[in-house]
């Protein structure tokens, strides 16, 4: 036990190895500056030429007073900068659902200062007050701290699902009690060992001897009697039930799927739930249950319109059969997806999971499309305060297949130790990525073309090769700056060994990359002049002891479209 306790310490504890002095940068030339990327004549418009500075130049340059408010950067970042240098800083970004645990506003600090990087509030559950208040601390939050915590909505869908339990946290349910689902409206509180279904066509479409499911096997009950809207139920593998946990119904070993299957993937309360997300201005919007592309685009087309300028990414969530069937379709539609092994695995047996996630993960990041792996990561932190052997091994198992992101569920949202579950997905990452990146072990992955215009050909192949230049002269870092952020996830796409500092001039796009592997994102203003952007960057940044002199950097912009290798001065 006292070993156990030790991994576990220092496993929630990494030594925070300080840099020491800037490596020697492997390049001869202090300021090295490569020509641009040659396209075709009648595209030279697009270009200008780069003109060679002197080194001098930049050393010449003043360096800063005080003033340090042209760049916004949080302090968790600053400080992971500061102490474990560029190498060291982590990759995977990591989603906390935000619930009862961690609503208020030092919760949602310690969550900020813990490394989350995107917050996901799930309409399943709450209100929208509730709701609203939450997103308004993180915006908050983001304002007065310099975080850029993003805001993920995830619709409620079509799913069928048990009520809210007349207000108790959770029900056991023992081996052999019968149990009525029922489709009516209660007054509280409910009979005893009686529980709601949202779905009303429920109680016609089950038969006597179908299976019902609870969150995919959590408990299962065999369909005895149906009398009107109640359905009679014995309990054959007890289990707890949770509030408006998820019910599967199985008939003959297959899920059934009959008139539910015509649900509409978002609902009218989902609707007015995204009108909500537009008006709280959330950055995300992660859709349950996606069936097709044409879901997707339609909300989509309904966000350009109505969020006047304000973009928000739509991100489709694979868990369910349906999905799979039209998975490409369905992520080339998307801003990105989630792999929500939670739904996916009451639908397709459990030992299909891990091949479904491998393959949303590669096919997203062909089709450079940020990913999520979620559900069940960390599940046994919901009790207790550390994890099982198992969920470390399959938290390292997303790190090492390069997902964008971790989520956390019931860890972070009810969970009795969600800022201990953040940091157990803080240092596996770490730990892991530094693992892998010191072996060598990636095996390279062949990246296809994504681009659909020759201007964005340049830039996709600008990146590409900076990539590779980055891990070839061993870089500390790639420094992009970005109006949209487009270039900024072609980088990350290529997973280089070094970080990727992406600076952009605007707050919501900063938000949005903090989902992306490796991007550290800084919202700065700067203008069409490399020169003196990189000149004030390294002003910036030296300043607050974030870079230091001798770091080699790779600089591109989506401005001038160029390579720069070079010393900080
Ligand atoms: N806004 C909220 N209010 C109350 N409870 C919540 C909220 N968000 C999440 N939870 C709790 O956290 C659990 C895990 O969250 P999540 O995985 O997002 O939902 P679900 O279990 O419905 O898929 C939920 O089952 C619920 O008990
Ligand atoms: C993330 C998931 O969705 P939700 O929590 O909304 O059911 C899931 O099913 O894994
Ligand atoms: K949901
Ligand atoms: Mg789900």
């Amino acid at each position: 036990m006292a070993a156990a306790a030790a991994a576990a310490h220092s496993l929630l504890h990494p030594p925070a190895a300080r840099k020491g002095p800037a490596p020697s940068p492997p390049s001869p030339s202090p300021f090295l500056r490569l020509p641009a990327a040659r396209p075709r004549l009648t595209h030279l418009h697009r270009l200008r030429s780069a003109s060679p500075a002197a080194a001098s130049d930049l050393t010449a340059f003043p360096t800063p007073s005080g003033n340090l408010a042209p760049i916004d950067v949080d302090a968790a970042t600053e400080a992971e900068l500061r102490e474990n240098g560029f190498r060291s800083t982590r990759r995977t970004k990591l989603v906390c659902t935000v619930g009862p645990a961690t609503s208020s506003p030092e919760q949602l600090e310690a969550l900020a200062v813990g490394g989350m990087n995107v917050a996901r509030v799930n309409m399943c559950h709450g209100d929208r007050e509730w709701h609203r208040g939450v997103i308004r601390a993180v915006r908050r939050l983001n304002e007065e701290k310099g975080f850029a915590v993003a805001v993920m909505m995830d619709t409620e869908g079509s799913e069928i699902h048990m009520g809210d339990l007349g207000g108790t946290s959770s029900a056991k349910a023992e081996d052999g009690e019968v149990w009525t689902f029922s489709v009516r409206a209660f007054d509280l509180p409910l009979p005893e060992r009686t529980i709601n279904v949202n779905y009303d066509g429920f109680a016609e479409d089950v038969r006597v001897g179908d299976e019902l499911l609870v969150d995919g096997g959590m408990a299962r009950f065999e369909v005895i009697e149906k009398l009107g809207p109640d359905v009679k139920c014995r309990c054959t593998d007890p289990g707890l039930l949770l509030p408006r946990a998820n019910l599967t119904f199985w008939r003959d070993g297959s899920i059934v799927r009959e008139r539910n299957a015509m649900l509409p993937t978002i609902s009218s309360k989902d609707w007015l739930d995204i009108d909500f997300g537009i008006a709280e201005g959330v950055d995300f919007i992660a859709v349950s249950f996606v069936k097709s592309a044409e879901v997707i685009k339609h909300l989509k087309s309904y966000i350009a319109a109505r969020s006047r300028g304000s973009d928000i990414s739509v991100l489709a969530k694979i868990e369910s059969i349906d999905s799979l069937k039209n998975l490409e379709e369905i992520i080339r539609a998307s801003d990105g997806a989630m792999v929500a092994r939670g739904d996916m695995g009451a639908q397709v047996p459990l030992e299909q999971v891990p091949s479904i996630q491998q393959k949303v993960v590669q096919l997203c990041r062909q089709l450079n499309k940020p990913v999520i792996v979620a559900s069940q990561l960390l599940e046994s932190m919901i009790e207790y305060p550390t994890p099982t052997r198992a969920e470390v091994a399959d938290v390292s198992e997303a790190v090492r297949q390069r997902a964008d992101a971790l989520m956390l569920s019931g860890e972070s949202a009810m969970g009795r130790y969600p800022e201990k579950a953040l940091s157990v997905l803080r240092s596996v990452s770490l730990r892991i990525e530094k693992w892998w990146r010191e072996e060598k072990c990636h095996e390279a992955l062949e990246l296809q073309g994504v681009s659909s215009s020759f201007s964005d050909k340049i830039s996709e192949e600008i990146c590409n090769s900076a990539a590779k230049m980055a891990n070839g002269l061993g870089a500390d870092a790639v420094f992009v700056f970005t109006k949209t952020g487009h270039m900024a996830s072609l980088l990350s796409r290529c997973r280089p060994d070094c970080p990727v500092f992406a600076f952009t001039t605007s707050t919501s796009v900063r938000r949005r990359l903090n989902l992306q592997w490796g991007l550290i994102p800084f919202r700065l203003s700067f203008s069409d002049d490399m020169e003196s952007n990189l000149n004030r960057t390294f002003s910036l940044l030296k300043a607050r002891g974030m870079i230091q002199s001798g770091d080699l950097v790779i600089a591109l912009s989506d401005m001038l479209q160029s390579i720069q290798v070079m010393n900080v001065p």
